[in-house]
C-alpha cells in the first residue's frame, strides 16, 4: 500500500476544474418501457411531487405508471430524432460548445453534461470529473429560473454524491440566471431575427413550464423569476404590457397550477379575435417535448381550432451563438477566483469545437 504524503496536484501542476452542465433528463427511447423507468424516477422525486410518500407511491405505481407511459411515449415518438431525444441532443451539444468557448478564452476546464433523471447520471459524471483530477467543480443547471423541483433537485443529487466521499472537491452551484443580460439579450435577438423574417404578431406569448401554485405560496421564487425574465425580454423588445403575456404550460395532476395556463390563454386570444401569436419558451434552454410537442403541435392546433389564423413557434436558445457566449460568460463569472487560466490550451479548444461541428452543430 502506498501512502501519499502530498496531494496529487502539488507537483508544479494546477488543480483541475470541472463544470457539470445539468439538465432534467429524458427517456432513453420513445417506448412505454423507457417512459415507465424515466417517469418512475422523475415523479418519485419528493422535490417534484410533494404529496406524502405512502399515498403518492400508491397513486404513482398503482395508476400513473400504468397509464401515462404509453401516452407519453406516443408523444415522444412525434419529436424523436435520429440522434435521440432533442433534450439530450441539445444538452450534449451545449456542453461541447461551452468547453470550446471556455478553452478559447484560456480556461483550462473539463465540461461534462448530466441528467437529473436517467443517463448520464449526475453521480457518474461527477465520478468522471473527480477521476480526471478535478478538485473544483462548478454545478451549472440548464434552468435560468430557480425552482426547487428542478434546480434544488439537481443540487440534491450532487450532495448525495458528495456524502459518499472522503475527499470532497470544492463545489460551487449556479442558482439561477433568469435576469442575466446575456441570456435576455440572446432571447431578444432571437425574437427580433424571427420578426425580421416573418413580421410581428399581435401578441407574443412567453410560455414557461408550470408548477403547483402552492409552491409559490410557500416561497419558491420560480414564478417571480419567470415574470422578471418575461418583463426584461419585453423591455428589450420594446413591447408594451398589452403586446405580450406570460403563461404557464404542462399542468400535471389535479391541483391548481400557476396561471394563466398557456393553452387556454391561446384559445381565449383566438376567440377574442387575435389572429396571429408568436410563442417563445424562455425557461427552456433547449427544445424538448414540452416545446416541440406541447407547444408547437398541441397548442398550435388548439389556437388554430379556436379561430386563430397564424401561429409561430420561436425555437429555444439551443446552439444560438449569442446564448452560448452568454452561457460561457455566466460560467466564467462563477469560476472567478479559481485558477483555471494557468494552462490555456488553444489546440484543445479547437479540437472540441471541431467535435461539436462534427456532431452536427450549426455555428
Ligand atoms: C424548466 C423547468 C421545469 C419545471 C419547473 C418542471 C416541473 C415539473 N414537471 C413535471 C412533470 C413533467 N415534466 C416533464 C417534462 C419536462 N419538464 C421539464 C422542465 C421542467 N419541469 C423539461 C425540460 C421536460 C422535457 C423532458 C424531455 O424529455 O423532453 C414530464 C415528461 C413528459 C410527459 O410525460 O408529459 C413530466 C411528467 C412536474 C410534476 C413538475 C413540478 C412539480
Ligand atoms: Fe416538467
Ligand atoms: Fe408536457
Amino acid at each position: 500500500m502506498s501512502m501519499r504524503t502530498e496531494p496529487p496536484y502539488s507537483h508544479g501542476q494546477t488543480a483541475a476544474t470541472g463544470i457539470l452542465w445539468v439538465n432534467l433528463g429524458t427517456p432513453a427511447a420513445p417506448t412505454a418501457a423507457a417512459l415507465r423507468r424515466y417517469l418512475a424516477e422523475f415523479l418519485g422525486d419528493p422535490r417534484v411531487v410533494e404529496i406524502p410518500r405512502p399515498i403518492w407511491w400508491l397513486i404513482l405505481h398503482g395508476i400513473i405508471l400504468n397509464v401515462r407511459p404509453a401516452k407519453s411515449a406516443a408523444k415522444y415518438a412525434t419529436i424523436w430524432t435520429a440522434e435521440g431525444s432533442p433534450l439530450k441532443v441539445w444538452t450534449e451539444r451545449q456542453a461541447a460548445y461551452l468547453q470550446g468557448l471556455l478553452g478559447e478564452r484560456g480556461h483550462h476546464v473539463t465540461v461534462r453534461w448530466a441528467m437529473r433523471y436517467g443517463e448520464p447520471a449526475i453521480r457518474h459524471q461527477l465520478d468522471a470529473l473527480k477521476a480526471a483530477g478535478c478538485t473544483r467543480i462548478l454545478i451549472l443547471p440548464a434552468y435560468p429560473q430557480y425552482c426547487a423541483a428542478t434546480t434544488a433537485s439537481a443540487f440534491d443529487a450532487v450532495y448525495e454524491w458528495a456524502r459518499q466521499l472522503r475527499w470532497v472537491p470544492e463545489l460551487r452551484f449556479v442558482n439561477q440566471y433568469h435576469d442575466d443580460a446575456g441570456y435576455i439579450g440572446a432571447l431578444a435577438q432571437r425574437v427580433r431575427a424571427h420578426w425580421a423574417q416573418h413580421g410581428r404578431p399581435e401578441r407574443l406569448v412567453m410560455s414557461f413550464h408550470g408548477m403547483p401554485e402552492r409552491t409559490l405560496l410557500r416561497g419558491d421564487p420560480y414564478h417571480c423569476e419567470c415574470h422578471k425574465t418575461g418583463r426584461l425580454l419585453a423591455e428589450a423588445l420594446g413591447l408594451a404590457r398589452e403586446q405580450y403575456v406570460v403563461t404557464f404550460q404542462s399542468r400535471f395532476g389535479r391541483a391548481k397550477w400557476l396561471q394563466p395556463y398557456t393553452e387556454p390563454t391561446l384559445v381565449a386570444l383566438a376567440r377574442q379575435g387575435v389572429g396571429r401569436v408568436d410563442v417563445i419558451c424562455p425557461g427552456f434552454t433547449g427544445d424538448c417535448i414540452e416545446t416541440l410537442e406541447e407547444i408547437n403541435l398541441e397548442a398550435r392546433a388548439a389556437f388554430l381550432a379556436a379561430g386563430g389564423h397564424t401561429f409561430h413557434y420561436i425555437p429555444c436558445l439551443n446552439d444560438d451563438p449569442a446564448w452560448l457566449r452568454a452561457l460561457a460568460d455566466i460560467a466564467e463569472r462563477h469560476l472567478a477566483g479559481w485558477p483555471t487560466t494557468v494552462a490555456p490550451d488553444p489546440a484543445a479548444a479547437q479540437a472540441t469545437r471541431e467535435r461539436a461541428l462534427a456532431m452536427g452543430a450549426s455555428a
